[in-house]
């Protein structure tokens, strides 16, 4: 290989971009990039000429010509940088996707820079590429990541991690926590969690004048999600829903808020090169604080894990638990690992199941007489009172029906990222290994070709009819898929399930007068703009 060409890849892997879905950090490389590359005038990935590679446009005949990246169409540098910079795309990366999806089509390019990203807007094309995955799927240089744990001196975990690292921590707990059956056994300590769940919500109604109403629900749901996944992530309560929250949570919430609210300081901590630290200090700062109090919490509580079990061992004790007991029992992952992965699965399952039970309530409350179906078929199949477990939800198909109908409206993950492993065609294009991809899942979801009546909220078009009918489509994956899928969907799932059909049997769920319509917003995850207030009606008994 050319010396030039060596170069020019040895350059681009330094310019891959750092977080999953988020395109900011492609702009702000661009920024500060774009100009040393223009004058060593490197090409984006795949922009050289096609004949320098293996496959040649003359391979094949003129009409199934596969062409180049420089032929692919998409929105220019500087319409980019006036999108996001000027009129704050940053939060409407879902709309500037359907825009786009619009305009340039199923496959376009986006250039920030240097920076080339493709996305992939159609239902088969993502299919293709999710199909052609291999055993280590990549989704975004994670470097801003990797080099907080490496100053730390701490593990990364399955979102951080890539290769044979990522696939040994991946096959320990994917034999822990992927299968329904294998999460169906926390039905009672969630169960528990909803009980402080509707308890909380008659409190917090009970403190406004219509004696009705809960504020911002997704405040309610966020300490919910928090106090689920703990319980079965840390086999420990948090005390998340109750009046006075204890302390250590309180700093844990706060840590996770200020990761959550510094979003975008927070991706410049990847994004400003290392040298303009003292000059910006502040994003790595905060960056670097976020995860000191994520990880922080994680080790008092497998800490704490950990020594009772060692106590329980020494006393000749039989040891029983769940996620966290097997993993410190089985030692098939180190305590550094053992930390790093409870951190970033608690990041992880914390705002995108909150956010899609603001949604579900949202929607359930702007359509009654949907929110009346679903509540004939749980009274129907639970009869008065009765509280429900994994396994009535298999006979309720409205409620997971009421989930994937709401992911598909509001996926919690607009956007996806791959970067490809081997060089692929995708849509009639030459895509180089290495590729920046975006999965464009949000405006898939909202395509009519998938989706008759797309905008319409209709959980039962999620229905079977019968065993033949197949309801599953690309053109939803909230939670991904293959490999590198969402490892915590079950638990998220059965978090969702249980909280929504006990809410459902318990009240009638209205706007509130304080809300009318509520867009969405991208603030790394597709979250409402604004706060949802809605009002609990106890049903008649
Ligand atoms: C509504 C709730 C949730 C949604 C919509 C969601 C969605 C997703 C998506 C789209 C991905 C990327 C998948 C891919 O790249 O193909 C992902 C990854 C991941 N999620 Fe979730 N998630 C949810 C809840 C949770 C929960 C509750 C947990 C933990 C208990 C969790 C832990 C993770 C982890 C660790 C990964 C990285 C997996 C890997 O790289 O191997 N998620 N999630």
């Amino acid at each position: 290989m050319a010396f030039a060409d060596r170069f020019t890849k040895t350059c681009w892997k330094k310019f891959h971009a750092d977080r999953w879905n988020n395109q900011l950090f492609y702009v702000l490389r661009a920024l500060h990039k774009s100009a040393a590359s223009k004058a060593l005038e490197i090409p984006a990935p795949g922009e050289e000429a096609v004949s320098d590679r293996m496959i040649t446009p003359a391979d094949v005949g003129e009409k199934t010509r596969i062409k180049t990246l420089k032929e692919m169409p998409g929105p220019s540098t500087l319409s980019n940088l006036i999108e996001f910079f000027w009129r704050d795309g940053f939060s409407r990366i879902h709309e500037i996707q359907m825009d786009h999806r619009k305009k340039f089509g199923k496959i376009f390019k986006s250039r920030f820079g240097p920076q080339l990203v493709v996305s992939v807007a159609d239902r088969d094309l993502v299919a293709e590429v999710l199909r052609a995955e291999g055993v280590a799927p990549q989704r975004a240089n994670m470097d801003s990541w990797k080099e907080y744990r490496d100053m730390r001196g701490r593990s990364t975990g399955l979102i951080s991690a890539e290769g044979d690292d990522w696939l040994k921590m991946r096959s320990v707990l994917r034999q822990l926590i992927m299968r329904p059956r294998d999460v169906a056994v926390f039905s009672d300590d969630v169960n528990k969690v909803v009980d402080d769940l509707i308890n909380r919500v008659y409190s917090l109604r009970a403190q406004q004048s219509d004696g009705a109403t809960v504020l911002n629900v997704n405040d309610l749901f966020f300490k919910y999600a928090m106090e689920g996944v703990a319980a079965i992530l840390y086999e420990c309560r948090l005390g998340c829903l109750e009046e006075n929250i204890p302390q250590k949570t309180k700093e844990y919430i706060s840590a996770l808020n200020l990761m959550f609210s510094s979003f975008k300081m927070t991706m410049y901590a990847g994004a400003i090169p290392k040298w303009l630290r003292p000059v910006i200090p502040k994003p790595w700062e905060e960056f670097c604080l976020s995860w000191d109090g994520l990880f922080k919490f994680s080790i008092i509580h497998v800490d704490k894990r950990f020594t009772e079990i060692k106590a329980q061992l020494q006393r000749g004790e039989e040891v029983k638990g769940g996620a966290l007991t097997h993993m410190l029992i089985n030692k098939e992952m180190s305590l550094e690992e053992i930390y790093a992965n409870v951190t970033e699965m608690l990041l992880a399952g914390v705002d995108t199941t909150s956010f899609t039970l603001s949604w579900a309530s949202y929607l359930l409350a702007k359509h009654p007489h949907i929110q009346q179906q679903i509540y004939s078929e749980v009274a129907q199949t639970l009869g008065p009172g009765t509280v429900p477990t994994a396994d009535d939800i298999t006979n309720m198909p409205l409620i997971r029906g009421l989930v994937k109908e709401t992911l598909r409206l509001f996926p919690v993950l607009p956007g996806n990222g791959r970067i490809t492993q081997d060089d692929l065609v995708v849509g009639g294009y030459f895509i180089p290994k290495g590729t920046q991809l975006a999965l464009c899942h949000y405006s898939t979801s909202l395509e009519e070709e998938n989706f008759a009546d797309a905008t319409d909220f209709r959980p039962d078009r999620w229905v079977r009819k019968d065993v033949t009918d197949r309801v599953d489509n690309f053109g939803s994956i909230p939670f991904g898929y293959g490999i590198r899928s969402c490892i915590g969907r079950r638990i998220a799932e059965l978090e969702m399930h249980l909280a929504l059909t006990r809410l459902i049997q318990k009240f009638h769920i209205r706007m509130s007068p304080l809300t009318t319509d509520v867009q969405a917003k991208t603030h790394g995850l597709l979250c409402p703009a604004e706060p949802i207030n809605l009002q609990f009606i106890e049903r008649e008994k």
